[in-house]
């Protein structure tokens, strides 16, 4: 089966310095994958390269089947959506001309700008200068302009760093939405709880290498320490072991009536990236 993305043995130096090294995954149609990781890592390089903005050194890169130079052909390039730092808006038009401009350059009926602007809860702002907006307003304008056509793929590089929790939810239940409706969704970002909301399959990334790669279940599974959290209504926390000595433990407290709430103790995401590399994501 072919895959919307697929990437071999992919190496992308700057000069002498590598910002990726041997990269080896793909992206399967309809699912919301992760790329996680700190600063400088090569998130950025990556989306990049992946929407052809910026030519890998060597391996094999492939969108829709096909090699990744393909999607500057403007059939192609309709087909995907790309959000980036760089918003590309221009400061002296109001948000809908702006996204009105958009329409035009890839043949998007005018209705949909209001329907996109709804659903990241912009539309009271449609009429403002582009000028006048907070960097979040303006992240949500560019997530609205990438959304426009409905794209199959969706390139999102931090497409909330500079969000308050509430904009960032509703930017996530978009998300989400566009996801259900068939949408495949490339991120990148370091925020480990929006990829333990979105994704479906994360890799992790470390000096532009991926030290781990999976869905977020296995990663916990795998990276945990099979332990047990108790509370007990006396007030103190025990730490019980999965087996079968843990389990008797367990049976006791409740019988006794002793017991007030029980979790397993999973790791986050970001305390695996710890393990796994010994830094944090931040
Ligand atoms: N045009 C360039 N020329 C030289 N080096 C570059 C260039 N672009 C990126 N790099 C280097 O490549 C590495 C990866 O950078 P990249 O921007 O992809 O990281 P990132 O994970 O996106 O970081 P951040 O989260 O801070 O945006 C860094 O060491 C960076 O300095």
């Amino acid at each position: 089966m072919k895959h919307e993305i697929e990437v071999r043995q992919m190496v992308k130096s700057f000069g002498k310095k590598s910002a990726l090294n041997g990269v080896d995954f793909h992206v399967q149609k309809g699912e919301i994958f992760g790329f996680l990781g700190p600063s400088g890592s090569g998130k950025t390089t990556m989306v990049k390269i992946l929407t052809s903005q910026l030519q890998h050194t060597s391996g094999s890169v492939q969108v829709f089947g096909t090699d990744v130079s393909k999607l500057r052909d403007s059939s192609q390039l309709k087909r995907i959506g790309i959000l980036t730092d760089n918003s590309g808006l221009y400061d002296r038009l109001t948000v809908y001309e702006n996204l009105e401009l958009f329409c035009k350059l890839y043949d998007v009926d005018v209705k949909r700008i209001d329907e996109v602007l709804e659903e990241v809860n912009l539309i009271q702002d449609k009429k403002t200068v582009v000028s006048k907006l907070s960097k979040g307003m303006k992240q949500r304008v560019t997530l609205v302009r990438a959304l426009l056509h409905k794209p199959e793929l969706l390139f999102l590089d931090e497409p909330t760093s500079a969000l308050d929790p509430t904009n960032k939810q509703q930017i996530h239940a978009s998300l989400r939405k566009l996801n259900e409706s068939g949408t495949t969704i490339f991120l990148s970002t370091h925020d480990m709880q929006e990829a333990e909301y979105l994704c479906q399959r994360l890799a992790f990334l470390d000096h532009g290498k991926i030290v781990e790669l999976d869905n977020p279940h296995n990663l916990r599974s795998k990276y945990g320490d099979s332990t047990i959290n108790l509370v007990l209504r006396n007030g103190s926390r025990i730490q019980i072991k999965q087996n079968e000595n843990g389990a008797q433990s367990i049976a006791q407290y409740i019988t006794n009536g002793e017991l007030m709430s029980i979790h397993s103790n999973e790791p986050t995401l970001g305390e695996i990236f710890i393990q796994l590399t010994g830094r944090s994501l931040q």
